[in-house]
């Protein structure tokens, strides 16, 4: 079954050794004996968890290539990890070049990502708490549907060095997210200018 994950890797050039395939499926193993009783995700299906969550994960291997932001050496936290996504992939990927901190505020979750650290033999912390509350700053704040952007944003730019990069995956909602606070406008001599407006309260 991990063989899949490998060959997907592959195919989006990311290329995966014999040991983070071991830890990917521990990873896949122990979160679906675990899911049946405390319900971390909705996706079930083993297929389905190495697609959305682990490859949809390590495509963040990529924008960091295609960026230039270079992960290795930084503080990284994952905003709202639930059962670890993005940032314990991340960690399998990167192992000892990378600081990882998963901050998640549900206690199931906290717990089962402390176990799940000791099942696969690797370093990370566990920020059991609202990021709003975290009083740490990182070099580079990911986050995978953690909430509304501009919450995320908000809440990210706060636990952000200055410098820093936060970057937050996103589906298709952003654009149903963003509507709200769109309005766009003709000008005589211009093309449709459109404006965001959000209102500080
Ligand atoms: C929909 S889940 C997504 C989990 C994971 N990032 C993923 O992509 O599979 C959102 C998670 O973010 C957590 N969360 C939401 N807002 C948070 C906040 N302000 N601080 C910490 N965790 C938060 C929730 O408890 C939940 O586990």
């Amino acid at each position: 079954m991990i063989e899949k994950l490998k060959e997907l890797a592959e195919k989006n050039n990311i290329h995966l050794n014999e040991d983070q395939l071991k830890k990917f499926e521990i990873y896949l193993n122990t979160l679906s004996k675990w899911n049946k009783v405390y319900n971390l995700t909705s996706i079930r299906k083993k297929e389905e968890i190495i697609t959305k969550h682990f490859l949809d994960s390590l495509t963040l291997v990529k924008l960091f290539e295609r960026t230039g932001i270079q992960p290795e050496g930084k503080k990284i936290a994952d905003l709202g990890s639930g059962a670890g996504f993005p940032g314990v992939p991340l960690k399998i990927y990167y192992g000892d070049k990378v600081d990882i901190s998963l901050i998640e505020a549900v206690q199931k979750k906290c717990i089962f990502l402390e176990m799940l650290k000791r099942e696969l033999n690797i370093e990370y912390r566990v920020f059991c708490q609202r990021a709003e509350e975290v009083e740490e700053k990182f070099d580079i704040v990911v986050s995978r549907a953690a909430g509304e952007i501009f919450d995320v944003l908000k809440w990210g730019k706060r636990i952000l060095k200055n410098g820093g990069f936060l970057i937050v995956m996103k589906g298709k909602k952003i654009e149903e997210e963003i509507k709200p606070y769109t309005l766009s406008m003709k000008f005589y001599g211009l093309p449709e200018r459109k404006f965001v407006v959000i209102q500080k309260i």
